[in-house]
């Protein structure tokens, strides 16, 4: 898949400090590893081979204390999914947090609240750049989601191929966009209906539900509630059963199912950049990303 990224100063930036980080450089074995055992990531994007299943990557994420979605941790989700699509050592990875209690907390706010155009612009490039990787990634994808997941942790989700959410009443799921005073996207919105259908996704759009992992289960937007401890194994028992389609027939199936949701974005990545930009910098926008900012303030002190 040849996307345009966009990103290659930033790119590059983020390349250079993994080479400094031991047994971090991409498709290196790493320090205290096996010979030919590829453990790899960067600073913020942990990757290493599942000890116990051929040909899968655990991916975690950690970008504390939330896991935001910030440019740059964007960039290293972005380089890492690159390189396991292009290592034939992989046929599936699974998405999954460091960081305790958060899967991730969507796109990171100071992103978004008091930048300049070109900024939001380069941002919102990567925000796309991302779905559109793990969206028609060619490897299987499991999410094993072991915290919150609100708005663009909720899109990440999503976006893999199947959905394990660890039974706890904090690790809500959903596009709470409009809590916000912000709105989703129409490529998140897509997605949210493909999965849960037209009716459930209206509802949970308007009234930006965050759906506790019961009620998830429930309304379709994870496939399995499991105990917080068996998320990994779990998800490590999905995988097996989807790796065992043969790879070419599961692929374009996928392509098949998923490419016209995708197309629609791919058909208009500029203009969407620039309803986000316009939509973002308006006063009104950037006053409620300030009211919602300052209540996650307050809510500490
Ligand atoms: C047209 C626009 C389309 C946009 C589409 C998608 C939008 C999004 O994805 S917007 C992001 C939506 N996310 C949320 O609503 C989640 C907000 N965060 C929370 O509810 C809580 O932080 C969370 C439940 C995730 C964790 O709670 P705690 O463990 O209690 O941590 P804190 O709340 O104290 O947070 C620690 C620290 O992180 C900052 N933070 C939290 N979320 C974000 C974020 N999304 N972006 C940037 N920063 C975030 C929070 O403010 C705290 O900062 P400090 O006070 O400086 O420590």
């Amino acid at each position: 898949m040849a996307l345009t990224v966009g990103l290659r100063p930033l790119t590059r930036a983020l390349l250079r400090p993994w080479a400094r980080v031991p047994g971090a450089a991409l498709g290196r074995p790493a320090a205290g590893s096996g010979d030919g055992v590829r453990c790899f990531g960067s600073p913020r994007v942990l990757v290493e081979p599942d000890p116990a299943a051929v040909g899968v990557a655990v991916m975690k994420m950690r970008n504390p204390p939330v896991n935001s979605l910030s440019l740059e941790f964007l960039t290293e989700l972005l380089i890492s999914l690159e390189k396991l699509e292009n290592d034939k050592t992989f046929r599936g990875i699974i998405i999954t947090s460091d960081c305790p209690g958060i899967f991730s907390a969507g796109l990171d706010l100071l992103e978004m609240y008091g930048r300049d155009p070109a900024h939001c612009a380069e941002y919102w490039k990567a925000v796309q750049e991302l779905w559109l990787r793990v969206y028609l990634s060619n490897l299987v994808v499991i999410g094993a989601i072991n915290g919150i997941s609100p708005a663009g942790g909720c899109l990440l989700s999503l976006s893999c191929d199947y959905r394990v959410l660890a039974n706890n009443p904090k690790y809500a799921i959903g596009l709470n966009e409009t809590l916000l005073g912000i709105i989703a996207p129409f490529w998140f919105k897509d997605v949210l209906v493909n999965t849960i259908g037209h009716r459930a996704a209206e509802r949970a759009l308007q009234l930006g539900f965050l759906f506790p992992p019961s009620d998830a289960l429930q309304v379709g937007i994870v496939d399995q509630v499991v105990p917080e401890d068996q998320v990994q194994s779990t998800a490590r028992s999905v995988m097996a059963q989807w790796l065992a389609i043969p790879d070419h027939a599961r692929q374009l199936t996928k392509n098949l199912v998923r490419k016209p949701t995708a197309d629609r974005l791919l058909q208009q990545r500029d203009a969407d950049i620039q309803n986000f930009v316009r939509f973002i910098s308006r006063d009104s926008i950037q006053k409620s990303l300030h009211v919602y900012l300052e209540k996650l303030k307050q809510k500490k002190g």
